[in-house]
C-alpha cells in the first residue's frame, strides 16, 4: 500500500512535474524498417531527448524538434541496429548542442557512452537505463523515472522480442554461427525480460523499437500476461528462438558498420 500511494506520488511528480504539465511524448514511425522514434521533452524547460532516431527521418525529427521549440540534448540508441542506420550521427550535426549515446557495451562510438543505472536527465524528468541484453550485449531499456512508461528497443516488443540469432563479436552478423550462440542469447533475454521490464508496475506502457503488425503500446501486465514467447517456460522460449528461421535483415551489411561509428555524422549533398 505504502509502495503503491509512493509510486503515485513518484508518478505526480514526474509526468505532472511541479507546473502541473505533463510530459511532451511523441512516437513517430519510419516505414522501411519499421521503426518508432520517440520524441521526450520537458515543456517548461524545452529540454527534449530523442530515442532510436533513423537516418532517413532524422530531417523530419530535427524539423518537428524546432518547431516545438524544444532543445534537443541528447540523441540516444537502445541499441546497435541491425536493419537501420542511426540518425543520432547526423541530428547532432543537424542540431548543434546534441549528444549522441549508446551504451559501452555495444561497443560503438558515440559522444556519450551509458551503463545500467545511469540516469539521462532532461528538464524535471530522467530515463533509468537498465542493461536487457540478448538481443544484441549492448540491449538497454530506458524507464522514466516515474515507471509509468518504459522504451525497450527490441528487447520486448509488443506479443514479441527481438531475435537472437546474431553473431556477437566487435560486430553484429548474421547467421550466428552454431546453435550455441543462439541459445545463450535467447536464455539472457528471457532473464532480462523477466528481470528488468516485467518487474516495472503492471500499467507501465511498452514502447518497443518496432512493431510489424500495426500496434503502436502495450503494458507491462498484457505482456506477462499475453506475450506468445515471454510466457512460456525459459527452456520453451530458447527452443523457439532456436527455430525462428528470419531472413537476414537487408540493410545489416551497411547499417551495422555504420552504426558502430554512431551513424553518418553530416548531410549528405
Ligand atoms: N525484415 C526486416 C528485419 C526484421 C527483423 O529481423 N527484426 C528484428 C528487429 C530489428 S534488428 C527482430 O528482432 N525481429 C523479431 C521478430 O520476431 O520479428 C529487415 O529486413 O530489415
Ligand atoms: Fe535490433
Amino acid at each position: 500500500m505504502a509502495e503503491a500511494v509512493l509510486r503515485v506520488a513518484r508518478r505526480q511528480l514526474s509526468q505532472r512535474g511541479g507546473s502541473g504539465a505533463p510530459i511532451l511524448l511523441r512516437q513517430m514511425f519510419e516505414p522501411v524498417s519499421c521503426t518508432f522514434t520517440y520524441l521526450l521533452g520537458d515543456r517548461e524547460s524545452r529540454e527534449a531527448v530523442l530515442i532510436d532516431p533513423v537516418l532517413e527521418t532524422a530531417p523530419r525529427d530535427a524539423q518537428l524538434i524546432k518547431e516545438l521549440g524544444l532543445r534537443l540534448l541528447y540523441a540516444v540508441n537502445t541499441h546497435c541496429h541491425a536493419d537501420h542506420i542511426t540518425g543520432s550521427g547526423l541530428l547532432r550535426s543537424l542540431l548543434p548542442g546534441c549528444q549522441s549515446v549508446i551504451s559501452r557495451l555495444s561497443g560503438a562510438q558515440a559522444d556519450l557512452h551509458i551503463e545500467d543505472g545511469d540516469s539521462i536527465r532532461f528538464g524535471r524528468f530522467a530515463l533509468e537505463t537498465r542493461a536487457s541484453p540478448g538481443h544484441t550485449p549492448g540491449c538497454v531499456t530506458f524507464v522514466l523515472n516515474d515507471h509509468s512508461m518504459a522504451f525497450t528497443g527490441d528487447a520486448l516488443l509488443i506479443r514479441g522480442c527481438g531475435r537472437t540469432d546474431f553473431q556477437q563479436g566487435d560486430q553484429l552478423l548474421y547467421p550466428a554461427q552454431d546453435l550455441h550462440i543462439v541459445t545463450c542469447c535467447a536464455k539472457t533475454l528471457y532473464h532480462s525480460v523477466h528481470e528488468k521490464i516485467f518487474t516495472l508496475p503492471g500499467d507501465c506502457l511498452i514502447y518497443p523499437a518496432h512493431d510489424y503488425h500495426g500496434f503502436t503500446v502495450s503494458t507491462v501486465e498484457e505482456e506477462r500476461t499475453l506475450n506468445p514467447r515471454l510466457t512460456l517456460s525459459c527452456e520453451e522460449f530458447v527452443k523457439i528462438m532456436g527455430n525462428l528461421n528470419l531472413p537476414k535483415p537487408q540493410q545489416i551489411d551497411f547499417a551495422v558498420p555504420a552504426n558502430m561509428r554512431c551513424g553518418v555524422q553530416t548531410p549528405t549533398a
